[in-house]
């Protein structure tokens, strides 16, 4: 329950329109509850006199009473939606801009598809309960007290018959509440395995259809689709049983009311008014003793999806700007990069990938890290933008520690560009503006053929031309030359390479880096590399081996002095020829 208290503070913004409704509420229940009274006094008054004179006013009564009720229905359940759906839209922007600010460890570890189950079925399961379970649950508290004051005014005999039923009512209702919510959460926690199951099938669709695993994904998602259907139906089966046994219990509350009533009225001790207008009022309690059955369910449902949400909302992100962190502008910023003894490890992994970096990169100057396959190089390169945070030691920038910089000012200074191409459903221009938004048609343009990526001008629609999501439609060469080109447009004062040359063919690899050798005087930069062609961009490389700055210095001076070098080296260009 505490996690979906918690959401009051989404709710306060929208104080006034939950005044309206909760007034709405209120004045449905009235209108609601007056008109069996009317009924009552109608047949024992008029009907049993045959006054027919004063039968009509009580008529357009009831009938304006029965007009109102529906008219303002009408106005609540406006208000109830379109206020359940503003909230839910707040609450979808504010888990969105959250899940921006956690590190790519956390990322790492969770899987996306547990993340947008999170962001769409649990933030609409908790919308449902505020749009229906809440008001259900509030109309029927308001509801119930009023008839059963009603019922004790009228006849309390009959009125203690209904008052006894709510004893198995209340002794259903604790066991489904104890019941219903690990089914629910079980429910949910599956629907985000099958969300990853398909969005992993989605994005890895090449590799199973080219490995012939189709079948075989297939049979796994259907495991996994079972089991969903599985725990849905064990949730639904808790639910049916109980809201069955509550209908029970109201009916047969109605029958014994019924019988002795009939009793009462034959001994005179009863008008059959009065009992018209009992049963009519007990007729009502049946709905919110049966919405109870569904208020249940949703309010048990919005719970643990709250308990979801709430999961990834107190993860705190790990990496924040530093309590007086002072922003840095690019123009003021020479590009000095120093590594002092970084050492760096995986959360909950032991092993350091970084075992004390020393190494400095000067103003402008451009170094390449070298290192054998799994030796640490990207994860030394996502250090600079504070990707991730050394666990010891520090990285400088100009001599202040990046972590006292303001991260969304460093990571305008400091731009990377990976391997992975990732590109954005956006047009072509879009993503080539991401990280500069101000950045004009000469930079583009720039860029464009830094990257020799001049072949976006023969697309359909020229930049102007939405590329689909991860840019499937380009070949993987294209992307990468788009996502250095987006990396060029940010003119940043710390570019970081992550070897983004792999998938260009040699002779492309050429042209890009004799472009991007311009680009890269008076810019510092740190390149990822695994093919000696592209060493020939930097100034020095250094070799990672063993979490440590092996050797530094620049490329013909190592291919002498370090046979760690060509070794790392030659294998790499071994398996590029391969
Ligand atoms: N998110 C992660 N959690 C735990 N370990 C990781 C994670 N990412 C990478 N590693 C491990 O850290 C080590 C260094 O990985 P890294 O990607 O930095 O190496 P690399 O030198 O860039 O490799 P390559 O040349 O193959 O790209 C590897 O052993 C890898 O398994």
């Amino acid at each position: 329950m505490t996690n979906l208290w918690r959401i009051k503070k989404y709710l306060r913004p929208y104080r006034v329109r939950l005044g309206i409704l909760w007034t709405l509420v209120l004045l449905n229940i009235i209108s609601g509850l007056a008109i069996p009274p009317l009924v009552g006094r109608a047949i024992d008054g008029p009907i049993d006199d045959g006054d027919f004179s004063r039968l009509w006013p009580l008529v357009a009564v009831i009938g304006c009473l029965g007009a109102a009720d529906a008219l303002i229905n009408l106005v609540r359940r406006y208000f109830q939606t379109t206020t359940a759906m503003a909230i839910e839209a707040d609450l979808r922007a504010a888990l969105y801009e959250h899940l921006q600010k956690l590190h790519t460890g956390f990322h790492d570890r969770w899987q996306t598809g547990q993340l947008l189950s999170r962001v769409t079925t649990d933030l609409g399961m908790i919308r449902r309960f505020f749009a229906g379970g809440l008001v259900f649950a509030i109309t029927s508290i308001g509801m119930i007290t009023i008839i059963l004051a009603q019922l004790l005014w009228i006849e309390w005999r009959l009125a203690l018959i209904a008052i006894a039923s709510a004893i198995p009512l209340f002794l259903i209702g604790r066991a489904f509440f104890r019941d219903f919510l690990p089914a629910a959460r079980a429910e949910q926690d599956q629907s985000g395995e099958v969300s990853s199951a398909a969005e992993e099938s989605a994005l890895g669709i090449r590799a199973i259809k080219a490995l012939g695993r189709g079948p075989l994904m297939a049979s796994r998602f259907d495991v996994e689709a079972k089991e969903l259907r599985e725990r849905g139906i064990r949730k639904s089966v808790i639910a049916s049983r109980s809201w069955s046994a509550f209908g029970a219990i109201a009916s047969a509350a109605l029958g014994a009311v019924l019988v002795f009533g009939a009793i009462l009225v034959a001994n005179g001790q009863m008008t059959i008014g009065n009992l018209t207008a009992f049963i009519m009022l007990q007729l009502a309690l049946l709905w919110p003793i049966e919405a109870s059955g569904w208020v249940m369910a949703h309010g048990n449902e919005a719970m643990t999806a709250a308990d979801r949400v709430y999961e990834v909302f107190d993860t705190e992100p790990a990496i924040q700007d530093r309590p007086g962190a002072r922003a840095v502008e690019r123009s003021d910023v020479n590009g000095e990069l120093v590594f002092e003894n970084v050492r760096f490890a995986f959360d909950d992994d032991p092993r350091e990938i970084l075992a004390g970096v020393d190494l400095t990169v000067r103003p402008g100057e451009t170094v390449a890290i070298a290192g054998k396959t799994g030796s640490g190089k990207s994860t030394l390169v996502s250090l600079p933008s504070r990707l991730n945070d050394p666990t010891g030691g520090r990285i400088t920038l100009d001599g202040t520690d990046i972590r006292d910089l303001q991260l969304a000012s460093l990571r305008h200074v400091v731009t990377t560009a990976f391997e992975e191409a990732t590109l954005f459903s956006m047009s072509v221009r879009e993503n080539l503006a991401l990280g500069r938004p101000g950045a004009d048609e000469h930079d583009l343009e720039e860029a464009v053929r830094v990257a020799q990526a001049e072949f976006v001008y023969d697309l359909p629609y020229g930049l102007d031309t939405r590329i689909g999501e991860q840019g499937l439609s380009l070949s993987g060469g294209q992307r990468q030359r788009l996502a250095l080109a987006r990396a060029v447009v940010v003119k940043p004062a710390v570019l970081v390479l992550d070897d983004p040359l792999s998938a260009l063919d040699v002779h492309t690899e050429e042209l890009v880096e004799r472009a991007l050798a311009q680009v890269l005087q008076g810019t510092t930069a740190l390149i990822v590399v695994h093919r000696p062609s592209t060493v020939a961009l930097a100034d020095r490389v250094a070799l990672l081996h063993e979490g440590r700055i092996a050797a530094v210095g620049r490329h013909s001076e190592l291919m002498e002095s370090s046979p760690a070098y060509v070794d790392v080296l030659s294998a790499e260009s071994e398996e590029v020829a391969a």
